[in-house]
């Protein structure tokens, strides 16, 4: 499948697990693309050749957007594209210290991707910095089970 993984981080844990998880979809097969910054011009994304959008995004501020995502998000905002061939899923890193804003860029990310039409496969997986030192095995698992779901 032909998959585009886009990253959000201020601070590189997100990009981490985007990295690492794009090494196990290359590795398992797939055609897939990291995006870590640029990402505003969707023409260049080459989204309507993708099966499949993977956003792993932290949060910072209080509840706001990782800099280097903001462009993907307002060009969503802004062009509002029909997505419905695609789907997505979204890994979403936090810290469950902020509270009310617990992985909320990854839920933004998520209802973007929803308005666009895109068809969400699996349920956000949302990392708690705290209790897991190691955020790329929980996405790493997390993938073996998002995976089929694409396949409908
Ligand atoms: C200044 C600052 C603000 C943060 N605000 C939030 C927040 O509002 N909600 C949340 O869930 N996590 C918040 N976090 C936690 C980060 O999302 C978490 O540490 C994450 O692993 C950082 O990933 P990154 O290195 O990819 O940016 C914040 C962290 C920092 C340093």
């Amino acid at each position: 499948m032909n998959i585009l993984v886009i990253v959000g981080t201020e601070s590189g844990n997100a990009q981490m697990v985007g990295e690492t998880v794009g090494d196990e979809l290359a590795r398992l097969g797939h055609d897939v693309t990291v995006v870590e910054e640029d990402a505003g011009d969707l023409d260049a994304l080459a989204l309507p050749a993708r099966t499949a959008v993977l956003v792993c995004t932290s949060t910072h501020g209080l509840g706001e957007l990782p800099d280097n995502i903001i462009p993907f998000a307002d060009a969503l905002k802004a062009q509002t594209p029909d997505l419905s061939h695609l789907k997505y899923g979204i890994i979403a890193l936090g810290d469950q210290t902020y509270g009310e804003t617990f992985c909320k860029a990854g839920k933004d990310m998520d209802a973007l991707m929803a308005a666009s039409g895109a068809q969400k496969r699996g349920e956000r997986l949302e990392i708690d910095a705290c209790t897991q030192p190691l955020p790329d095995e929980d996405a790493v698992d997390w993938l073996k089970d998002w995976l089929p779901l694409l396949e409908g």
